[in-house]
């Protein structure tokens, strides 16, 4: 077997990847992100990988999401803050209700780079190079804008940076303060059907925030009240932007990617023998990979084995994305033989990318119920075989759009193109996700 390097991947089969005109831009690209400061500190990294390592021991729950793919175009500080407020909201429904500690990983600062399903899109007759998210080329669909241009690789690392400086700010400035549970994206809940539901929670929280006050415990003693931690990730498709900013770790010595805490590999590149896998078998992050319903259980075992050789609970994250009408089938034969070998891994469900639709509009979208089901389904399996529903995974966005059908405000074909903003897959919107998230509680009560 021949030995890993940071460059090894690169002798390897690879997949989705752009075909770049100007391979000396290249060049000069990647060496300048590898001079760049990191984006993340490794010992945070180490501190997301404990926390999933008890996901994966049955305590605790995973909470990933946010945007299919995040748009050089609308990058701002409320797009920033709202996706953020929903994420918080979830995470203190699935806390309170669900009296579960919740890890919050978002797909931010850095969901950059598309895998597509082909390489051309036709338009009237036109056919051009298909859009594969801002850090490769643009949306427009003309030439120029499709051709991929290196130099998107920096505008991608400076967003990057940005948005998690904010994240940061938020996180740990006040914005996440419990006392402020009230304020988290009132306004759209000012017509939610669930809003009783919040504001009971919300209430319940201000109460023994009360309490725990009078008897001196309070946001003086306890940074957890006005505080909290919130990870970032990304799908790592783009392997020389990764590999330019994975760096030695000074106190351990071992490579970290420092581009994201999480990465993840997609269902389209987790091939045993191409590079995605290569190059995440030596890095040290916590690594997620997506699994869809052809997935057999022997190459699960071996692309775990691949990936998490020494069995590290937390290290890797099993995301499943199957489809409604094809989960039953298949996830429980999965479970079985994961637990039958003794594999330490965190299951996440992602309940977006089997379900997958044309809608009559011809716009791309997804039936909130098929979503839904797909995580009921998620959850009983889990139940049936005694293993532990980890986590879940979102496209989500704290904005109103009009991606997803159903949900509580009934969004039909019709409706999608009042608000149809993603650019590539149908997301959430914030009332959605309000709903799925005392969906899960319950089960994570249970
Ligand atoms: O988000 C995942 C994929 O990039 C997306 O589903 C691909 O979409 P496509 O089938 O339109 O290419
Ligand atoms: C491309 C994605 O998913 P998958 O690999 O599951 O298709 C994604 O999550 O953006």
């Amino acid at each position: 077997m021949s030995q890993w390097s940071m460059d090894s991947w690169r002798n390897k089969p690879i997949l989705q990847q752009p075909n770049y005109q100007d391979k000396a831009l290249v060049k000069d690209v990647e060496q300048k992100l590898a001079s760049y400061p990191p984006l993340v500190f490794a010992e945070e990294t180490r501190q997301l990988y404990k926390q999933l390592g008890d996901v994966s021991q049955g305590k605790g729950f995973l909470l990933q999401g946010g945007d299919c793919a995040e748009s050089f175009d609308d990058f701002n500080a409320p797009k920033i803050r709202d996706t953020f407020k929903v994420i918080l909201q979830m995470a203190i429904v699935l806390t309170f209700a669900g009296r579960c500690p919740v890890t919050k990983v978002a797909r931010m600062a850095g969901q950059y780079a598309k895998p597509r399903s082909t390489d051309t899109e036709v338009i009237n007759g036109v056919e051009l190079p298909s859009y594969r998210g801002d850090i490769i080329n643009g949306m427009a669909f003309t030439a120029q804008a499709r051709e991929p241009d290196p130099n998107r690789l920096l505008d991608a690392y400076f967003r990057s940076a940005s948005t998690l400086n904010l994240l940061r700010a938020f996180a740990q400035g006040g914005l996440a303060d419990l006392h402020q549970v009230n304020r988290w994206n009132m306004a759209f809940l000012e017509n939610n059907p669930l809003k009783e539901r919040y504001q009971d929670i919300a209430d319940r929280i201000q109460d023994t925030l009360s309490f725990m006050d009078v008897i001196g415990i309070n946001k003086e003693s306890n940074a957890a009240l006005h505080e909290t931690s919130l990870y970032t990730s990304h799908e790592a498709l783009l392997l020389n932007y990764e590999q330019a900013l994975t760096r030695i770790d000074t106190l351990t010595g071992k490579p970290y990617n420092c581009s994201a805490h999480m990465l993840w590999i997609g269902e389209r590149t987790r091939q045993l023998d191409h590079a995605h896998v290569e190059f995440f078998s030596g890095i040290n992050n916590p690594i997620g990979v997506k699994i869809g319903p052809t997935m057999q259980e022997d190459e699960l075992i071996k692309l775990i084995d691949a990936l998490n050789p020494n069995n590290i609970p937390g290290r890797l994250t099993l995301i499943t994305r199957m489809g409604a009408g094809m989960l039953g089938k298949n996830l429980p034969r999965l479970l079985r033989r994961v637990k039958q070998e003794g594999r330490h891994v965190v299951w996440s469900s992602d309940p977006m990318h089997g379900n997958t639709i044309k809608a009559s509009s011809g716009y791309k979208t997804r039936n909130f119920d098929a979503i839904l089901s797909e995580i009921k389904q998620f959850f009983d399996a889990h139940k049936a075989e005694g293993t532990h529903a980890g986590g879940i995974h979102l496209e989500m966005t704290g904005q109103h759009v009009t991606e997803c059908t159903g949900g509580a405000y009934q969004i039909s074909d019709a409706d999608l193109a009042q608000a149809y903003k993603t650019q590539c897959d149908p997301r959430l919107n914030a009332d959605q996700v309000l709903e799925m998230a005392f969906l899960v509680a319950d089960h994570l009560k249970k």
